[in-house]
This record gives structure tokens, C-alpha cells and sequence, in this order.
């Protein structure tokens, strides 16, 4: 394996990881969260529950016309008593003393209250746990409300479950922040309310909490905090589960891709290998001079069946060879080997021309054109009668390809640009390249009679070639349409496609030349 393919199947890993760890924090939060609202509701319900038992025996009491702690009163307050399973005793108080309770009857030594932990504007007051006035060994919760005062069973909440170590919730009177009952192993202060901006949650600050506030009606509310904060405090265990599942799955995507990369690369082993073997063939497409109807050239156009992938596009392979610095040894194989087996008609036919089809990179490479001459000589071929099509997909060192375009034209070599109209093969190029042959890219061609963007600039095209003293071929001609719209339009055009010919191989093409055009 490449370093390269190591170091992508590490990154794969390690995003995988990263996003596994991500997912799995936002997941966790989410829980944690869920769970806080859930106790801190069934907190607050639970609270309401016991609020509303005490609150409605107060009520009773104080809507009862008997005197107070008269034998009528007490049989009322017992009565209460046995409604009201939250609370322990309900009594009367005369002169901040305790006079008679349901349980005790009248009192004796009538018992001074302490003072409250809160009161409240309507004169009711409450104590928090506190030690039982009735000398009881327990503390318990007190509410009085004008002369009713009502003791909460130690027990009360003895049902409701206690929240999870790291949460706390109180419940809480919001009109004046009067805690009603906390719940949790710890106190929430106000410090672990302050919210934090969202983006600290996906960070490992500490003291990161989450919060929850719910409230039934304005008059109660409960305040839920959760220390548990994602990911960051899940078991270990959990992580690198978590981030193992993660890691998996980075690998898992970065196997088709892994796949593709072999198989490109082993493509292009075979690609090197055919070329070695000369097993790449050429086949040959005319070019017709739409006036005459004559075959004024040909062009080559190499051709890969290869054993392990079936027949491969140029486009594939020219494009592999390029990235892949075989275009050399490629471009010299289809020279030879056009201009051998093109070498009888090429004789025979002497106004015929040859395309051959160049890579940018053959362009800049200095003994090609040694090369060119040497295979022409051997293959007794002029080379005016030979065509170099170029194109540029890249804006690259236009003066220097300028010059080596001079250096060709020298030598009698024609030099087109190919694809006109599209990338950079453009009005720009043919002005600072100085070719004496343009072929218009066939998606010109394949717009007329579609009232396209395309068919408006094949338009303006027309009118540019007829100033310019350029040799244009338009290819790419499948109709009959097609070809009459170029004659109209431009008399001298050549053109090169379907409707006259696909490309085929040499017998063929000996058979194609000598039937007489009409
Ligand atoms: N550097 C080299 N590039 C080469 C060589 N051989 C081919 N190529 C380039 O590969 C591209 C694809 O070529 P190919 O699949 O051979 O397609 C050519 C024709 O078959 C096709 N064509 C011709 N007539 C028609 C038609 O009427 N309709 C239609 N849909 N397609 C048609 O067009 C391609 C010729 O294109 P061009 O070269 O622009 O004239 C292509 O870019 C080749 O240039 C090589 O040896 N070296």
C-alpha cells in the first residue's frame, strides 16, 4: 500500500473517529437532557401534588365557621386529617402559639412557634424542616395560613424516586424564589444556571451544566441542573466503542474509493504494458470538402481494447496517459503507426492529409518534431501533408507554444486547433498561435436546428471564419441538415462526421476512397 493510500485510510479512520465521537456527544447531550426534563417534571407534578393536598386542608380549616379548637373544630380538623394523606396534623394557632392540633387535641403548654423560613405578603408563612414544635423526634415541613397551621408528613415524599447522582432539581414558589423542596445529592447554586453559549456544550469545559425550567401555572416551577455533559463524561469504555464503530465506518466509505484508485492504477499498468506491446490500434475518420464532396483528409483516432477492460474512450486513457507521463511513448506509438499504415494512401492519394491528434505536452516536447520528420522520411509521406490537432485544456505558456507552432509551420506542417469554441481554444489562442486550421468543436455542430446558445455562436463563428483566411472543419456532422446549414453558411467548409463516415480501419478505409463520391 502507497503511502499515500495509508495516510488517506488513516485520515478516513480518524474523521470517522472524529464523527463517531461528535455524533455520539450530541446523542449523549440529547439523553441527558430528556432525562432532566423528565425527572424535573415528574419532580414538579409530584410537589404540585403534595402543595395542593396541605394548601386544600388549609383552605377547609379556614372556611370552617365552628370555634376554633372547639370540640366541633377539632372533630373538623380530624376529618381533614384523615383526606390529607400528605400531611401529619393540622392545628389552630392563637397568638403565634400552637392551641390544638387534630392529633392532640387542646394543648396544654401551647407551644411558641419559631420563626419561619419565609413569609409571604399574605401573611402565610412556611418553615423548611424543621424540629417538630410538638416535640415529636422528626422535623417535618410547616404552613400556616391565617390561624391554620399544617404539619407535612415526614413521609410525604417518601414515593418520589431521587433523581441520578449528577442531577438536581428544586422545586421553587418563582414570585419570590421561595424553595419549596430541593431534590438531588447537591445544591444547585446560581452559578450552575449560567447559561453557556451552545458551542461550549462541544467543548471539554468544566462546569458545563445542563439546565431545564418548567412551571405549572405561575404559581410553582421547578429548576432541573445536570452536571453530565455529552460524551466527555461517558464510561471510557463507551468512547472507545463509540469511536471503534466510528473508525469502522471512515474505513468502510474508504473502500470504494480505495477500490477505485487500484483500479485506475492498475489500468493504468495495463495501458503501460499495451503500449509496450503496440497493442493500441488506430482507426481513420475522412474529412470531406463540403463543396466537392471529396475526401480532402483523414484523421487518426487511436483506439485501446484491452483484455481486462473491455474496449476503453480515448478520453479515459489519453487523459491517464497524460496525468500518468505515457503520453510520450503514446503519441510516438500512434505517429508510427499512423503514418505506416496511412503511408500507400498517403502516396496514392497525394492532396490527402493526415490529422493526428496531440497532447500539449507532445507539443513542448523538443524531439517530437525530429521524431515527425524522421518517421515521414522512412514512410516517404511530405509533411505538408501532415495535420497536428491540438487542444488546450489548460491556459499555459501561450508565447512558448506560440514559437514551437512557428518551428511547425516551418517545417510545412499544419497545426489546427481543435475543439474551437470550447476551454481555452478560443478567438484569443488563434490569434497569438497563428494556426492555419480550426475545427469547430461537433457540440456547434449537434446545436443547429435547436435555436440554442450554441447555434447563436456557431452563428457568430460563421461570420468570424469567413474574415479570417482559415481552414475550418466542422465536426461532428451526423445530418444531412447539419451539413446544409454549413454549406449555407460558410461555402469553403470542411467537414467531418457520422453522415460521411465513423472511423474504421485501413481496409476499410481503401474500400471507402475508392468508391466515387457524388
Ligand atoms: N492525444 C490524442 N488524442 C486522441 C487520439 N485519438 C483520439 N483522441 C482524442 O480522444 C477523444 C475522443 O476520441 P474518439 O472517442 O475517437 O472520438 C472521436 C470521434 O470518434 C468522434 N466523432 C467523429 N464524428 C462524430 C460524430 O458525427 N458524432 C459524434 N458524436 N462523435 C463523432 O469525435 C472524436 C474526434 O474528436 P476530435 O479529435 O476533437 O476531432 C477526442 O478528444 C480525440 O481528440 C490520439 O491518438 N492522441
Amino acid at each position: 500500500m502507497s503511502k499515500q493510500i495509508t495516510g488517506l485510510l488513516l485520515l478516513a479512520a480518524i474523521c470517522g473517529g472524529l464523527a463517531a465521537l461528535c455524533v455520539g456527544h450530541y446523542f449523549a447531550m440529547k439523553f441527558q437532557q430528556k432525562e432532566l426534563e423528565s425527572y424535573s417534571n415528574y419532580a414538579l407534578n409530584y410537589s404540585a401534588k403534595v402543595a395542593k393536598d396541605i394548601f386544600g386542608s388549609i383552605q377547609e380549616a379556614k372556611q370552617s365557621s365552628a370555634e376554633p379548637c372547639s370540640i366541633e373544630d377539632l372533630a373538623k380538623l380530624r376529618t381533614s386529617l384523615w383526606e390529607h394523606k400528605f400531611i401529619k396534623d393540622i392545628g389552630r394557632v392563637i397568638d403565634g402559639r400552637v392551641s390544638c392540633t387534630a392529633e392532640w387535641g387542646v394543648l396544654e403548654d401551647k407551644p411558641t412557634l419559631p420563626e419561619p423560613t419565609s413569609s409571604f405578603p399574605d401573611q402565610s408563612k412556611h418553615w423548611l424542616n424543621t424540629d417538630s414544635v410538638l416535640g415529636l423526634p422528626y422535623q417535618t415541613g410547616m404552613d400556616q395560613d391565617g390561624n391554620v397551621i399544617v404539619f407535612t408528613s415526614p413521609f410525604a415524599f417518601d414515593g418520589l424516586r431521587q433523581p441520578p447522582s449528577d442531577m438536581a432539581v428544586k422545586v421553587l414558589r418563582p414570585e419570590n424564589n421561595f424553595i419549596y423542596r430541593s431534590f438531588g445529592a447537591f445544591e444547585i447554586d446560581s452559578d450552575m444556571l449560567v447559561p453557556l453559549p451552545s458551542f461550549a456544550m462541544w467543548l471539554p469545559f468544566p462546569n458545563r451544566y445542563l439546565h431545564y425550567r418548567t412551571c405549572i401555572g405561575p404559581t410553582l416551577c421547578a429548576v432541573g441542573v445536570n452536571k453530565v455533559v455529552g460524551a466527555y463524561e461517558l464510561p471510557l469504555s463507551a468512547v472507545l466503542m463509540i469511536t471503534g464503530v466510528g473508525v469502522c465506518f471512515g474505513v468502510m466509505l474508504f473502500c470504494p474509493f480505495y477500490i477505485r484508485r487500484m483500479k485506475r492504477h492498475s489500468m493504468i499498468y495495463h495501458l503501460r504494458k499495451a503500449i509496450v506491446r503496440r497493442e493500441l490500434s488506430m482507426v481513420y475518420q475522412p474529412k470531406m470538402d463540403l463543396n466537392s464532396k471529396k475526401v480532402i483528409g483523414v484523421e487518426s483516432l487511436v483506439r485501446w481494447h484491452s483484455h481486462e477492460f473491455g474496449m476503453v474512450s480515448p478520453d479515459t486513457f489519453i487523459e491517464l496517459a497524460e496525468r500518468h507521463s505515457l503520453i510520450r511513448p503514446l503519441t510516438q506509438l500512434v505517429i508510427e503507426t499512423s503514418l505506416f499504415e496511412m503511408s500507400p494512401l498517403l502516396t496514392k492519394y497525394r492532396d490527402m492529409s493526415l490529422s493526428i491528434n496531440l497532447s500539449i505536452q507532445d507539443l513542448f516536447d523538443a524531439s517530437l518534431m525530429p521524431f515527425i520528420c524522421e518517421c515521414s522520411k522512412q514512410n516517404n509521406i511530405r509533411t505538408d501533408q501532415l495535420v497536428f490537432e491540438i487542444t488546450e485544456r489548460s491556459a499555459g505558456d501561450s508565447h512558448e507554444l506560440a514559437n514551437i507552432v512557428a518551428r511547425y509551420t516551418e517545417q510545412g506542417i499544419c497545426i489546427s486547433l481543435d475543439d474551437f469554441g470550447t476551454g481555452y481554444s478560443n478567438l484569443a489562442w488563434l490569434g497569438r498561435l497563428n494556426a492555419k486550421e480550426i475545427k469547430v468543436d461537433k457540440s456547434f455542430t449537434q446545436s443547429i436546428g435547436t435555436g440554442s446558445i450554441n447555434q447563436t455562436m456557431l452563428d457568430a463563428i460563421f461570420s468570424l471564419v469567413q474574415r479570417l483566411n482559415v481552414r475550418t472543419v466542422f465536426e461532428g456532422v451526423e445530418t444531412q441538415e447539419q451539413a446544409d446549414y454549413i454549406q449555407r453558411a460558410c461555402p469553403n467548409a470542411l467537414a467531418q462526421g457520422w453522415l460521411y463516415a465513423k472511423p474504421m480501419i485501413i481496409p476499410q478505409l481503401e474500400a471507402y476512397l475508392s468508391i466515387p463520391k457524388a
